[in-house]
């Protein structure tokens, strides 16, 4: 089974979910591509296990519709399901088993064949990490440790597409990091992978990134676009010698590619931030431009790239504000 060409890998259209009177999920939308990696990305019970399930066909939606490699996932058969992979939030295999033993009955229930199960074990317990542990049972390894062996099991047939839920919560930084270098691995070898996270700085490492609160997509936009809507356009940051700022400012206040100057605070002195369109085109520009006074001294250039946790507070907050809720959503 494959989305037909053009066809997006995942199709939700106004999609809700209700339990009892209350909208779990609330009217989501979005497409999802061949080979993206795409984040879900909101606090705890804003709807990210929820809208899972419903990709996954645990759940079939009260409203809208839901399009996985262009069938109905509610309606698939047992083919159809060894295209997917799901690891879920909460370790759900044999804490009495081993490592290994895990994996085999992983790899037993999605039917892997007895011939390509050793080799396939072998490889995904050393991408991984974990080939040193395979004896040692899943109840005594810790808690990053089960969870990339749930990883692993989730793998071990070979699934296009990869549902990862919250794989990140509760794990120290060092092993975050190492996971999201797994999936971007996966990611080089063809997988589409969707991944839930309440950490907002993670968005990075994603292709795009759906926004969630309360049960409602807030919205869908890559990494540099979040940055974009929450600065409302690139932003430079430029520093030279602080006798020079005023010819500086001057001659970068004029140009026509400027959007607008900030001195920031708590900066060195002679910092500016300087708002473009499009950080890449602007600053070759604006540092001929500058050159064009031998007197002035540029010191430091670069993109201003805040941390993402500064990004959601810039964003959050606009969304309080209703006569931003249509820009935000554009
Ligand atoms: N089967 C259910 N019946 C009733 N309410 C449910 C059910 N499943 C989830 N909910 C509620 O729906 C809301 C969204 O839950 P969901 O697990 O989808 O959120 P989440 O963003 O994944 O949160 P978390 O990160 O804590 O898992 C929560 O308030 C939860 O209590």
């Amino acid at each position: 089974m494959q989305a037909h060409a053009g066809q997006s890998l995942i199709q939700l259209q106004q999609v809700t979910k209700r339990f009892g009177d209350r909208d779990v999920v609330r009217d989501v939308s979005w497409n999802i591509q061949p080979g993206e990696i795409f984040g879900i990305v909101g606090p705890s019970g804003c709807g990210k296990t929820t809208t899972v399930r419903l990709m996954t066909g645990v759940y079939i939606p009260t409203t809208g519709s839901v399009s996985v490699l262009g069938k109905n996932p509610a309606t698939f058969n047992a083919h159809d399901r060894e295209q997917l992979g799901y690891m879920p939030q909460l370790f759900v295999l044999y804490p009495n088993l081993n490592v290994v033993e895990n994996m085999r009955f992983a790899a037993s229930m999605y039917g892997v064949s007895l011939t390509k199960r050793r080799k396939r074990i072998d490889e995904l317990l050393d991408f991984v990490e974990l080939d040193q542990a395979r004896r040692t049972l899943a109840g005594n390894i810790s808690g990053g440790m089960q969870r990339r062996l749930q990883l692993a099991a989730a793998l071990v047939h070979e699934p296009e597409l990869l549902f990862v839920d919250e794989p990140t919560a509760g794990i120290d930084p060092v092993l975050r990091g190492r996971f999201w270098d797994q999936f971007k691995e996966l990611k080089a070898m063809g997988k589409s992978l969707v991944v839930t996270t309440q950490y907002v700085n993670e968005v990075a490492y994603c292709d795009r990134v759906a926004v969630m609160r309360d049960g409602q997509l807030l919205l869908v936009d890559t990494p540099d676009g979040l940055r974009r809507r929450a600065l409302g356009s690139d932003v430079l940051t430029i520093r030279v010698d602080a006798e020079d700022l005023r010819n500086a400012v001057r001659i970068l206040s004029r140009h026509q590619l400027v959007l607008g100057i900030e001195r920031p605070h708590n900066a060195p002195l002679g910092s500016m931030m300087v708002y473009v369109d499009d950080a890449s085109t602007a600053l070759p520009e604006l540092l001929a431009a500058l050159a064009t006074d031998p007197t002035i001294d540029t010191r430091q250039v670069g993109e201003y790239n805040p941390p993402f946790d500064d990004i959601f507070i810039t964003l959050m907050e606009r969304l309080e504000q209703p006569e931003s809720k249509e820009q935000i959503n554009a």
